[in-house]
């Protein structure tokens, strides 16, 4: 459901318990790791006789971990050559350990800095070993130039990295300036951070996380801050039951809507409906709502006041049915204007416990921190930003916002204390719980016009469903963004309608629930 993602720092403290409170050796570790990046190479190479590898190993227990490696080809008849980046005789500890066994062996190794790679003509595996959790700051330039002729080479032959892409940071997952290109990225115990930004998603290729031995236990009692989604996530929505009525299916009030922007609140209705809502209820300025009910059948409407603009006694019409409703989206397509403005802030006065702020309902909130006291500490409701909206309440740009996406949800997380969902490729989560969750999805497919809309219905039906409001974010984001990935098959160059992300959703459901994805993290690769 949702699965760790440590950062360096927390991955390192549980390495070390390992060994102080269980005594679990680390050559007993680096084994395992080895073992289970073998494993993925022979999934990858029917036959491993004869063929060439290449083990990049740097000077801490990546290298280690390519050391031990080295061994397993080696012994499988793979023609070896392990590639050190220090003297032989600096190397101790674990990593000193399987470099021994190594020597034994007779494997062939070279100096790093005294190899010509010009000499290399072709090779079927390049093992990446240089750097891993321990890596920080910016790459020194021999290790650089190391990493270009791994890419170089890897152009035709097949890279795997140990642990993490070397010269990706381990938090930001950028690469540091540059980084190694992988086909296969094997992540020992659990995923780290970085490699779930979007900006090591070119470097990581296929990421699989396969455990090494770290107790339970350990993890258990230090959790780590933040998470990724996975897919039995899913598995929070039950099979509804043949005799259920439509009322049990959650009744959703969209308020939204506006004479330009009609298309964002019908958008959210549908998302509503497709993400299995009994009812949707669009309430909007009467003469709107008259265009969109011959327009929608399936959507219900409350038509306020008279003609086509928001005005603040409009509230008072809708005051009394709110309770009636299992939650309520606010914002798509409402409109800036300060008639608009007032009748959001009489709402706001009576807020429904369940409620999702998106689009202008967030341009409100940004512009005046006495409305986000309102809200603030209520732990059922949510706000979706996209960076832009985001920016706004930091008065900052979204580039900034996307440069430290953590930091700045941490932030608003501890001074709002609400949930939070801030858009984009690799969506963030913030829950009241205080924990981050990352969406494993980055998809051209879902940037369109009115995605975000979509995405407020999902949410907004879930909670009408009576999922806690986190387990609405977190199922909303992780089901549009398979959505958004299906829709890659059908529309490899983009070109579909965020109509259509809502539309193939009940499909999507039938077809990915419960499906087994084994230790890969599904649809990395
Ligand atoms: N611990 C365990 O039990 C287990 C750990 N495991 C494995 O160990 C990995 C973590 O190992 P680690 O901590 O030794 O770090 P790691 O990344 O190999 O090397 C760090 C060294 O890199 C260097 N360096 C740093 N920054 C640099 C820069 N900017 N530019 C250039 N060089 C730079 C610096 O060395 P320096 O040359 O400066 O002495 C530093 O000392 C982990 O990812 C996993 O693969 C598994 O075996 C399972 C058991
Ligand atoms: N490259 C991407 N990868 C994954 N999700 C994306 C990507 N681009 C956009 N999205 C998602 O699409 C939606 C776009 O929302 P938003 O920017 O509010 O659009 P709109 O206001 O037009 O509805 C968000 O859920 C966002 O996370
Ligand atoms: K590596």
């Amino acid at each position: 459901m949702y699965l760790p993602l440590p950062t360096p720092q927390e991955m390192a403290a549980w390495d070390k318990r390992s060994m102080d409170d269980f005594d679990l050796r680390p050559e007993l570790l680096m084994e395992n790791a080895s073992r289970e990046a073998f494993s993925q190479i022979k999934h990858r190479f029917a036959d491993l006789a004869g063929r060439s590898a290449l083990l990049f190993a740097g000077p801490g227990n990546n290298g280690g971990d390519a050391f031990a490696l080295a061994r397993h080809l080696w012994i499988s008849g793979v023609k070896v050559m392990t590639l050190h980046s220090k003297r032989l005789k600096e190397y101790d500890g674990a990593s000193g350990y399987h470099l021994s066994v190594l020597r034994k062996l007779e494997v062939p190794y070279a100096h790093l800095s005294e190899y010509n790679f010009d000499f290399i003509r072709d090779v079927d595996i390049i093992v990446d070993g240089l750097l891993g959790t321990g890596f920080t700051g910016e790459l020194r330039q021999d290790y650089v130039d190391w990493i270009k002729s791994i890419n170089k080479m890897g152009e035709k032959a097949y890279v795997i990295s140990l642990d993490i892409p070397s010269g990706i940071d381990g938090i930001t997952g950028e690469p540091s300036p540059v980084a190694v290109r992988a086909d296969d990225t094997v992540a020992f115990e659990e995923a780290k951070l970085g490699l779930m930004q979007p900006e090591a998603r070119e470097y990581v290729g296929c990421l699989s996380i396969k455990k090494i031995g770290i107790p339970q236990s350990i993890k258990h009692d230090s959790p780590p801050e933040h998470y990724v989604l996975d897919v039995d996530i899913l598995d929070r929505l039950v099979i509804p039951r043949r005799t259920m009525h439509k009322g049990e299916g959650g009744h959703v009030l969209v308020l939204g809507g506006s004479q330009a922007l009609s298309g964002a609140a019908v958008l959210t209705c549908l998302g509503a409906l497709r993400a299995g809502a009994g009812l949707v209820t669009l309430a909007c300025p009467a003469d709107l709502a008259r265009q969109i009910r011959c327009g929608w059948p399936e959507i219900m409407t409350i038509p306020l006041g008279e003609g086509f603009d928001w005005r603040r006694e409009m509230f008072s019409q809708l005051k009394d049915e709110l309770p009636r409703f299992d939650s309520v989206v606010v914002g798509p397509g409402m409109g800036r204007d300060d008639d608009t403005r007032a009748f959001f802030c009489d709402y706001l006065e009576n807020v429904h416990q369940r409620t999702l702020f998106d689009a202008d309902a967030l341009y409100f909130l940004a512009g005046d921190d006495s409305l986000m006291q309102r809200i603030s500490r209520s732990s059922e409701v949510i706000l979706t930003p996209h960076p832009g909206e985001m920016a706004r309440f930091f008065h900052v740009s979204a580039a900034q916002i996307n440069q430290e996406r953590s930091r700045f949800v941490r932030e608003f997380s501890e001074k709002y204390n609400v949930n939070l969902v801030l858009k984009g490729a690799s969506t963030l989560i913030s829950g009241v719980d205080r924990h981050f969750y990352i969406s494993p999805f980055a998809t051209s497919n879902l940037a369109v016009g009115g995605s975000g809309d979509v995405l407020a219905g999902i949410i907004g039906s879930l909670m009408a469903q009576s999922l806690s409001t986190l387990d609405a974010a977190s199922l909303g984001v992780y089901w549009h963004g398979l959505a958004g990935k299906d829709l890659e098959n059908t529309y490899p160059f983009r070109g579909n309608l965020a109509r259509e992300i809502a539309d193939i959703l009940p499909g999507v459901l039938a077809r990915y629930k419960g499906k087994k994805v084994g230790d890969r993290v599904f649809f990395f690769c």
